[in-house]
């Protein structure tokens, strides 16, 4: 049986061994099993804190949240009523289908309408779909943007969160050299909305990190010395680079003691700017991650 339901997720499991978990809530992606190219017993590759929630009460501290509308603290007066990073990730999404289940993939789609809860924050005729498949050693997800208003364009930012298991001291991600970056962490606000070169071949996050890459490239190789995860996007042209390291990391409740060793973050979005939809129109934005 590929696809099993559970009341508050979805699993899938793949022929090969690969599997994925899917909570209803925020449709977040919390566990991507897959071997590497030599093949073998399938290895975690997201990382999610001991201490994240996981009962819907607070976005989970790991695996893929999806953030949309707006990425950060929201910036425009549509999105005044929104929290950090927007609504899909602290709302409950329904489990629509399976589309996919042969040998080569399993996939199934996810679906948030402009719900009573939804529209209490944003409030606005957008839907929303969320598609997973998982393959042998690949994990796709695909966010789909519906615009139903009559009269409005829709503005939005979208980003997956990506909380690739690694050992953050150790990792580099790569090829970001010649792309202009913003930094978070920089203490005023005038560095933070100077852009700054990327000289290294190899990003590392050896210092807490917080950089947003414009125009990234579209393809990332996050590689430690006993693997890698690479990330194709389409329709996503930026990408952050997260990871707090110990100060800013026990700042943060849900985090475990020494969670950010185990994990960078590296978020392909739309983040820099806004996407404009129009009317009646459809938008996606893609990601496959593929196990090295
Ligand atoms: O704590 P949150 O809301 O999940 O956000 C985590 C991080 O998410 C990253 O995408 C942001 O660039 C960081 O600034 C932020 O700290």
């Amino acid at each position: 049986m590929p696809v099993e339901q559970l009341t508050d997720r979805v699993t899938l499991k793949h022929p090969k061994g690969a599997t994925a978990e899917i909570l209803h809530y925020g449709a977040t992606v919390i566990s991507w099993k897959s071997s590497d190219v030599t093949g073998g017993e399938p290895l975690e590759r997201l990382f999610v804190s001991s201490k994240a929630s996981l009962d819907g009460s607070k976005p989970v501290r790991g695996g893929i949240p999806i953030v949309f509308p707006a990425f950060g603290a929201p910036e425009l007066p549509q999105f005044s009523n929104l929290k950090q990073h927007g609504y899909a990730r602290s709302s409950t999404w329904r489990f629509t289908s399976l589309l996919v289940d042969n040998d080569s993939n399993v996939s199934v789609k996810f679906s948030l309408g402009p719900t009573a809860d939804v529209k209490a924050v944003f409030n606005f005729p957008v839907s929303l779909e969320y598609v997973v498949t998982l393959s042998e050693r690949k994990l796709g997800t695909d966010l789909h943007v519906t615009n139903h208003s009559d009269t409005d364009v829709l503005q939005f930012q979208a980003l997956f969160h990506n909380y690739i298991r690694a050992p953050a001291n150790d990792v580099k991600i790569s090829p970001l050299t010649g792309k202009n970056y913003f930094d978070k962490t920089e203490a005023t606000a005038e560095a933070r909305v100077t852009p700054k070169l990327e000289r290294r071949k190899g990003v590392d996050v050896q210092k807490y990190t917080d950089s947003v890459y414009v125009d990234g490239g579209q393809v990332y190789d996050v590689t430690w010395p006993q693997g890698g995860i690479q990330i194709k996007t389409e329709g996503l042209k930026d990408v952050v680079v997260w990871n707090p390291q110990e100060t800013a990391g026990k700042a943060i409740g849900d985090m475990e003691d020494g969670g950010w060793e185990k994990y960078v973050c590296v978020e392909p979005g739309h983040v820099r700017g806004y996407i404009t939809l129009p009317v009646g129109e459809s938008w996606i934005g893609r990601q496959i991650l593929r196990s090295g």
